[in-house]
């Protein structure tokens, strides 16, 4: 990534850089003869009538001025400006015959130009890298049906009152192939290794059985007996989400009650919970350790389940102590036997190395068809990545959220990124952005490790209850977390690894569901497809121009018809236009693109560096 924002300078043309090297940046338009062009960018920023502020004033005129001081070097006559689309297409930055690559990145001074030209295009499409074409290899992709045969009605097993609220509450009436092959061994009061892909109902795979033999016990179990079961997760979200969960299956049985610790929350309140009685007790393992050691009222004694959801994640969130502890603790204090369930999306040596400290004799069960642990990914999830050139990252996400979620259908969207500030950034921005140019709002939220507790649990739960919207958000949201009716993940920020990959894309196509996904790279992380297809993920590449000609759909309101024009170049340059206006415009977006943003991020997501510090 680093080696792609050295592009950015040629974003911000004449701007930014030294006379000498910026005469070779000059805009088209100002060359005589050939008439203003409304895809330049400075062109199009001086059409639009905008309430802009003296300093961003200021920095424009200088900008405009500093740019029709000098001759063009490039340009050709605005009446051919309909033949730059294929400048845009993959290699167009390429010297053509008869000219040079003209080589303007910052510190290199100018070099000998063209004497051809390249015409009146926005500076977004010019000097990107080139876009690397991937070679598609043979790929066998796993397979792992969802559903198994069996419906819940036909197990005899289970208490005629839990089958109807399964499928009155909870809406499921046939099991999947993981909640089949777990309830019987636990039923039979095995310990289990449960590896299974995502969205494949693990949750209810241990919920159910361990609500049922709950029911069962006789003398009946009431809430003053204790905490039964303990259920530890890596996320408040993920706690929150297999509560509520609890919540439904306990219905037809309302002497069991289950209870949630997740910190966040003040410790009175919660020991208050406690001290009523509770029998599930979900929570965080930091949260839980810190009252299993310290809040008398919680007695671990009468645990005889244990189970550790999402155990990769517990490991990779660096819980493996806190875990570990809990697990002593339970081993020094319980009374009876006690059966422990280890669920992992993925089944690494660490997850094995944990599952060898806290289970005893498990059976494993892993619904996969092979044993290399290949990553599964979900049957009906499309997926699709771009490379696009740095400059053009934000316009191409912006177009894609207006396409998907205001124009063509009223979506749900997740918008991954790598760190909490880009997510407060992007929020902000396309907030007062994008919602200022459609006519049908887009709901946007944000999710990151650093907000409230409450402010996380209300953003989360009205995500989950909406019919649309984006939820930008870091990978506190990667793993686990079931939101209904999710119809795009997009990954604006490539993932650490394949694993968080199938992780990230396993938020939409749950359960037997149809999904989609698309993932943003820049030139330089084309690699990252290549680990993908070794892992035997295939994605269809797609160009982020097509997503930018979407655009051209918002001319429909008058408002922006003529700022617009008629080409996807001038749609994307308005866009971006309105993007770096905001920036300039409203000092908080300022302050944060300036001071927040990672270097990287920063640079590709607007901004030219000139401007943030001018
Ligand atoms: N038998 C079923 N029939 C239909 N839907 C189901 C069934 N079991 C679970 N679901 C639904 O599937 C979704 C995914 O379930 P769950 O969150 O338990 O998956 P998971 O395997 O734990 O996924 P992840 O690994 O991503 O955490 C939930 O919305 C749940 O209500």
């Amino acid at each position: 990534m680093a080696g792609d924002t050295d592009n950015i300078c040629l974003n911000i043309g004449a701007r930014t850089l030294d006379p000498e090297v910026s005469k070779y940046f000059q805009r088209p338009s100002e060359s005589k003869g050939t008439g203003a062009s409304k895809t330049t960018r400075v062109g199009v920023k001086s059409d639009i009538k905008r309430k802009v502020n003296p300093a961003v004033k200021k920095v424009n005129s200088a900008l405009i001025q500093r740019s029709s001081n000098v001759k063009p070097k490039f340009g050709k006559p605005a009446d051919e400006s309909h033949k730059e689309k294929h400048l845009l297409s993959a290699g167009s930055n390429k010297p053509k015959k008869g000219e040079t690559n003209s080589g303007n990145e910052i510190g290199q001074g100018p070099k000998k130009v063209s004497t051809n030209t390249y015409g009146p295009t926005s500076s977004l499409f010019r000097k990107n890298p080139e876009v690397p074409q991937v070679e598609n290899k043979s790929i066998k992709p796993k397979n792992e049906a969802v559903f198994s045969s069996k419906f819940f009605k036909d197990v005899a097993e289970l208490h005629p009152h839990t089958v109807k609220n399964l499928a009155d509450v909870l809406h499921v009436t046939q099991m999947t192939q993981v909640q089949e092959l777990t309830l019987f061994p636990l039923l039979e009061g095995k310990d289990l290794l449960v590896c299974s892909q995502t969205g494949s109902g693990k949750t209810l795979a241990y919920a159910l059985p361990i609500v049922e033999m709950l029911q069962k016990k006789r003398p009946e179990i009431v809430r003053s007996d204790g905490v039964k079961a303990l259920v530890v997760l890596p996320t408040r979200e993920l706690a929150l989400q297999t509560y509520e969960c609890f919540v439904k299956l306990v219905k037809p049985f309302t002497r069991l009650v289950p209870g949630l610790l997740v910190g966040g929350e003040k410790r009175k309140s919660e020991k208050a919970r406690l001290r009523k009685g509770v029998n599930i007790l979900v929570g965080t393992p930091g949260r839980l350790l810190d009252h299993a050691m310290h809040t008398c009222c919680l007695q671990l004694s009468s645990v005889e389940w244990l189970i550790l959801d999402e155990a990769d994640r517990l490991l990779d969130l660096g819980y493996e102590r806190d875990v570990a502890s809990l697990v002593r603790t339970l081993d020094e204090q319980q009374k009876n036997s006690r059966q422990t369930i280890l669920l992992s999306a993925t089944l690494t040596s660490a997850v094995e190395k944990l599952a060898g400290l806290a289970l005893k004799n498990a059976e494993r069960i892993d619904v996969s068809d092979s044993i290399d642990h290949e990553l599964v990914i979900p049957d009906f999830l499309c997926q699709c990545y771009t490379i696009t050139p740095p400059k053009l990252r934000l316009a191409a996400l912006g177009a894609f959220i207006i396409w998907k979620c205001s124009v063509e259908t009223a979506g749900k969207m997740l918008v991954f990124m790598a760190t909490q500030d880009m997510v407060d950034y992007h929020h902000d921005l396309f907030n007062s952005v994008i919602n200022s140019v459609v006519k049908k709002k887009i709901l946007f939220s944000k999710l990151h490790g650093n907000m409230t507790q409450q402010e996380r649990f209300k953003i989360f739960n009205d995500f989950r209850q909406s019919t649309s919207g984006v939820l930008m958000c870091t990978d506190v949201a990667a793993r686990g977390i079931d939101v209904p009716k999710v119809d795009w993940i997009i990954q604006y920020t490539a993932p650490v690894s394949p694993a968080y990959y199938v992780h990230r894309v396993g938020r939409t196509a749950r359960a037997g569901e149809a999904g989609s996904a698309l993932l943003f790279l820049v030139p330089s992380e084309v690699r990252f497809i290549e680990l993908l297809q070794e892992r035997q993920i295939r994605l269809i590449q797609e160009n982020a121009e097509s997503y930018l000609e979407k655009l051209l759909a918002l001319r429909q309101d008058k408002r922006h018809r003529q700022e617009i024009g008629s080409t996807m170049e001038s749609a994307a340059t308005y866009l971006q236009l309105e993007f770096e206006k905001a920036v300039l415009e409203n000092k908080e977006l300022h302050n944060s693109a300036s001071n927040d943003l990672p270097p990287w991020a920063a640079a590709c997501d607007l901004l030219n560096p000139a401007l943030i510090t001018s």
